[in-house]
């Protein structure tokens, strides 16, 4: 199978390095024009659970993406939230009536702009438990362990589904065939709609926000906000379950200490956030439905007077 990650920072880095380390076709886009040329003249190098390595992988920029390339069988959606319909645009070339699409992005709606591009019967819907950080161009830090799941958005899409499934499995990256990834994608949402922002205003990784006398309350009213809007749309989360998925991440010896995606954005790179994939999505569905979100609203606001702060880009 010939994959395509669309988007290789942090994230696309960890995904196609372990792919193409289990030996696996794939290529890289991206438009960071550091980052692909360090991958070019030296590979991608990673510290890959304390051990120095490099994985030499063929890399191009959105715009050298054109009919001259052979199409893929996959392409892995891992831009953040708001680059993803920019990116499909400028990799039409590639995309043909029998190319799939997985996404494994944080964040709420990135299947209606995907049927934008492929049908629906041709969209993967996915959530990981991964992390991973860029330490520059180039130059990738991926500790911890994590976990895939995935599932076709229709029907059709299951045969070619489980083959990917049993690819990212055997890579080592922990995936299996979700019955509900709808559910998996509001859990999750519950994860970021907690650790992403509070860790970004609070400075600190998620042990450092899971160790405070408050914690408890915060993230138990954010689920609650998240849950009330997500019946609205048929999803029944179960709170308590939620709430233990992310203390677990709490352990420094798990995930604890890593900075969250939208950490490592905002006060590290003074980069926008995806905040309105996430607690923003929530607030705005929730005045749609007539449900209260004050936690999600506040946090949103907070967030976005903190990019105003820094001046993020
Ligand atoms: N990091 C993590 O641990 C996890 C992330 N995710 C999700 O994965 C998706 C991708 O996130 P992630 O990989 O963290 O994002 P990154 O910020 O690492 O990469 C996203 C894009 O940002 C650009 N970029 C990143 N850093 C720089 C820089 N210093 N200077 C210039 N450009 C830069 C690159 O492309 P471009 O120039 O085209 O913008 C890159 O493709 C998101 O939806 C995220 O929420 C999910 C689970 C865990
Ligand atoms: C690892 C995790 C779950 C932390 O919230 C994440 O998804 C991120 O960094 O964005």
């Amino acid at each position: 199978m010939k994959i395509a990650i669309a988007g290789a920072g942090a994230m696309g880095s960890r995904i196609g390095l372990m792919l193409h380390r289990a030996g696996n076709e794939v290529i890289l886009i991206d438009r960071w024009a550091a980052h692909i040329q360090m991958i070019r003249d030296h590979g991608l190098r990673a510290n890959y659970n304390g051990e120095d390595i490099v994985e030499h992988m063929q890399i191009y920029s959105p715009e050298e993406i054109d009919a001259k390339h052979e199409s893929v069988d996959l392409i892995v959606a891992l831009t953040k939230s708001m680059g993803l319909r920019e990116m499909f645009e400028e990799i039409k070339p590639i995309i043909t009536e029998n190319t799939y699409v997985l996404s494994l992005m944080n964040g709420l709606g990135h299947a209606e702009d995907l049927a934008e591009f492929v049908d629906r019967d041709h969209i993967i819907l996915g959530v990981t438990m991964w992390t991973a950080a860029m330490e520059g161009p180039g130059k990738v830090k991926l500790f911890g362990t994590g976990n895939i799941e995935l599932q076709n958005l229709a029907p059709a899409g299951a045969t070619f589904t489980k083959d990917v499934v049993q690819i990212f499995d055997d890579a080592g990256l922990n995936a299996t065939y979700s019955q509900n990834v709808k559910y998996s994608i509001w859990r999750k949402a519950c994860v970021n709609g907690t650790l992403n922002g509070l860790c970004t205003i609070l400075d600190t990784n998620i042990t450092g926000v899971g160790t405070t006398s408050t914690a408890a309350e915060m993230v138990q009213t954010i689920i609650n906000e998240f849950a009330l809007v997500a019946a609205k749309e048929g999803i029944e989360l179960d709170q308590t379950e939620v709430y233990e998925h992310i203390t677990a991440t709490y352990d420094p010896a798990g995930i604890g200490l890593h900075y969250p995606s939208m950490y490592q954005d905002l006060i590290k790179n003074q980069r926008l956030t995806e905040i309105d994939y996430i607690n923003g999505a929530v607030a705005a569905k929730g005045k749609k439905y007539g449900i209260s979100t004050p936690y999600c609203t506040f946090l949103t606001q907070l967030v976005h007077a903190k990019e105003e702060i820094l001046g993020a880009k």
